[in-house]
């Protein structure tokens, strides 16, 4: 079975306070967009065993692949196990707080449900996501946005009906989502830089990562404020922990524009993609 897995962007990310486990009270809204990693599960036998394959090295392919998390997860859930085949064709960058690990998590359940009959209802996957990740359960909704709260993973879904033009940026480095949460409560603003929600038809776009991220990665204000100032550009924002910075422009042209600017303001040290918002 070949499942498509989405990116998602977080257009807006408010952390409410620190919880008691250690983890942050969020309101966030999740939306899927046009770059996706494709995923292929398949059981090859009764003999239990998981096989994990991927196209870009570096990326785990044992026990902390949230793909395999999600695979033990299922099996231990039905209590049911066997031999299993999953490829990873990755599109999505990794450390790029674009979901892209917690997106193949979501796609290995609902492919090894689907392969063993369906045992499990939404509300059930939806139980085990959350144990796998905060940002896993919104690729289990039939909707491509959602609002999560909680740690994020209490997820509702949103008709979005807004199809938006975007410009991806990743910078070569990666930023650790535990990292970024634990630095927020004792981070500071920089001056000069945009941090209040950016008011548009689409909602208040936010992200309170913003704050402890961009004190040690002074590339990313720099490049929200250059984004800002670029024409055709109605808002820019980092997506979830980063490290990549998104902009919505007015048109498809202006994202493509922005995006050959981006190029050659970022060096060929960032990768840069033209998409959309899914609806
Ligand atoms: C929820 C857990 C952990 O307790 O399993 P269970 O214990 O229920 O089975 C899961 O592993 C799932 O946590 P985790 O694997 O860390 O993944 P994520 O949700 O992506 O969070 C990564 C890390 O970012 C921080 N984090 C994340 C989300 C959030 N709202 N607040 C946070 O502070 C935490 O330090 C967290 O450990
Ligand atoms: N299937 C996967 N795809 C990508 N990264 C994964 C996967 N499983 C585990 N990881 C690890 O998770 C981290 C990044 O996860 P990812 O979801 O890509 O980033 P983010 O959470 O910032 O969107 C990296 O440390 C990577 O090694």
């Amino acid at each position: 079975m070949e499942l498509s897995s989405p990116a998602k962007i977080n257009l807006w990310l408010r952390i409410l306070g620190r919880r008691d486990d250690g983890f942050h009270e969020v309101e966030t809204r999740l939306c899927q967009i046009g770059i996706a990693d494709t995923v292929r599960i398949e059981q090859v036998s009764s003999v239990p065993g998981i096989a994990l394959t991927c196209n870009v090295p570096g990326i785990p392919v044992d026990e902390s692949n949230l793909a395999i998390k999600a695979l033990r997860a299922f099996e231990n859930k039905v209590g049911k196990t066997a031999g299993w085949r999953i490829h990873l064709e990755k599109r999505i960058p990794s450390g790029a707080g674009l979901g892209g690990g917690s997106s193949n998590a979501a796609a290995i359940l609902r492919g090894a449900n689907e392969l063993t009959g369906s045992p499990l209802n939404l509300a059930e996957l939806l139980e085990i996501a959350g144990h796998i990740g905060a940002d896993v359960p919104c690729f289990l909704l039939h909707t491509t946005a959602a609002d999560g709260t909680g740690r994020g993973e209490k997820v509702v879904p949103v008709e979005f009906s807004w199809k938006l033009p975007l410009v991806l940026i990743k910078p070569s480095f990666p930023i650790p989502t535990p990292w970024a949460y634990q630095r927020w409560r004792d981070s500071q603003e920089l001056p000069g830089v945009l941090y209040a929600p950016q008011i548009c038809p689409w909602g208040e776009m936010v992200n309170s990562l913003e704050r402890p991220v961009f004190e040690k990665h002074r590339f990313l204000p720099a490049l929200k404020t250059w984004l800002l100032e670029q024409k055709g550009v109605r808002a820019a924002l980092m997506s979830g922990s980063g490290s990549t910075m998104f902009a919505i422009t007015e048109s498809g042209a202006d994202a493509g524009e922005v995006a050959e600017k981006a190029k050659a303001w970022c060096g060929d040290t960032a990768w840069v993609q033209p998409t959309e918002t899914l609806r």
